[in-house]
């Protein structure tokens, strides 16, 4: 027992050291704001509250979250976190720490903010965006938990780089194997961030040590990465593959076929990666957890395998059965999968791509699941 006692202490005088070499370096006490409290939204916005209450010399004390103002029975959602530290509709019984702020203006909690956390579904990121134009974030930073890619005719583009250009924002990534209520209930895992340093960079401004410190827990092991376009498209990509798992679960297949979908989905993704983001290093999608173990823990328990596998088993189209299910929160990967088919399309690539392709088909009623394994076959 005393040694076991030793130790913790020997452990928290590291943690407080280690804190402590990092807060020398930084010219101020950064302040931090979150943009987006859907159930990803509050699970990090908790764990980034938790750090800045306990690492004082690096962060002020309050964290500001930006809620879009709802009602819940005749209260708004914004006043039911405050009062009650918990965020009822998109995250229940789970207890936020008192120094979160829910605030229903967008502009009150960037203006001023040295980090934004963004943390929505990434249909409306442009619109969310638009909301803070004209803020000055020359000396700003952020980080997008977003999983999603935004196409458009001219190509595909990371959401870091939509933050980017809509805001004058430098914006990192953060994406890994994080289901939100296990992360949001303090059950172990592990997720990855690549922050590469602005332009603008001397030392004393946010750097990698200081991001690692912000969303570092016991609970919520980060590593870091310096490639932010493969973290990005694994996040993203894994969505439409988890739906291509529920898919041929919905249909009654086993664990063997869903293992199928996995690895091919695993390969489209490096591929997708390497077509349209030359650096992106294939090695990040299985070393890394925003890689295959981002794929794994989504296939087994996320929101778009559970659309998937609905959509097999009634057909209905997937944006009604996301409503039915899904409460208020988003499938990203419903959205992703029309992308990336309208992508692949304007390029002439359908048949480089036959699972994600396939999915799609099998997804709007142009191709039946039995056909699946034959257009994927290598
Ligand atoms: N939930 C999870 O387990 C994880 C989610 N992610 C990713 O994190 C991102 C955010 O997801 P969640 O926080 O789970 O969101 P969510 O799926 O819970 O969506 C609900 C949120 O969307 C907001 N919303 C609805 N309509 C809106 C509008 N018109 N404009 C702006 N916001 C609107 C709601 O106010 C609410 O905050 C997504 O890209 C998701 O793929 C990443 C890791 C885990
Ligand atoms: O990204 C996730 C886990 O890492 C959550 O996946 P879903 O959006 O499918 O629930």
């Amino acid at each position: 027992m005393v040694s076991t006692a030793l130790e913790r202490l020997q452990a928290l005088q590291g943690s407080l050291r280690a804190v402590d070499n990092v807060a020398k370096n930084y010219r101020k006490k950064f302040r931090i704001a979150v943009i987006g409290s859907g159930n990803w939204g509050t699970a990090v916005a908790k764990i980034v509250a938790e750090n800045a209450a306990e690492k004082k010399s690096l962060f002020e004390h309050e964290v500001r979250m930006w809620v879009r103002q709802e009602k819940v029975g005749d209260m708004n959602l914004t006043d039911i976190i405050n009062l009650h530290h918990e965020n009822v509709r998109y995250l229940p019984e789970v207890r936020l720490p008192d120094n979160l702020v829910a605030d229903p203006e967008i502009r009150n909690v960037a203006e001023g903010a040295d980090l934004l956390v963004f943390n929505l579904p990434h249909q409306f990121l442009g619109s969310v965006c638009d909301q803070m134009k004209g803020i000055d974030f020359s000396r700003s930073s952020a980080i997008s938990c977003l999983k999603g890619l935004n196409v458009s005719a001219q190509g595909v583009e990371l959401l870091s780089n939509v933050v980017e250009e809509k805001l004058g924002l430098h914006c990192g990534v953060l994406s890994g194997a994080n289901i939100a209520s296990e992360v949001a209930r303090e059950k172990w895992c592990e997720t990855t961030v690549a922050y590469p340093l602005p332009k603008w960079y001397k030392p004393g401004e946010i750097d990698e040590d200081l991001i690692k410190a912000l969303f570092h827990r016991p609970y919520f092991h980060v590593q870091v990465s310096s490639d932010t376009a493969g973290v990005s498209i694994g996040g993203a990509l894994k969505n439409v593959v988890a739906i291509g798992a529920g898919l041929v679960e919905g249909a009654g297949w086993g664990d063997n076929a869903k293992a199928a979908v996995m690895r091919r989905g695993i390969l489209e993704m490096i591929k997708f990666g390497v077509t349209f983001f030359p650096g992106t290093l294939p090695e990040t999608f299985t070393n890394e957890s925003a890689g295959v173990a981002d794929l794994i823990t989504s296939c087994a328990g996320g929101r778009n395998v559970k659309v998937g596998r609905a959509f097999a088993r009634t057909g209905k189209p997937l944006e009604e059965i996301e409503k039915e299910l899904l409460n208020g929160q988003s499938a990203q990967g419903i959205i992703t999968a029309r992308e990336v088919h309208e992508l692949l399309s304007e390029k002439n690539m359908l048949n480089e791509f036959p699972l994600l392709v396939a999915i799609y088909e099998v997804a709007h009623g142009k191709l039946h699941i039995s056909q699946l394994p034959d257009r994927i076959a290598d």
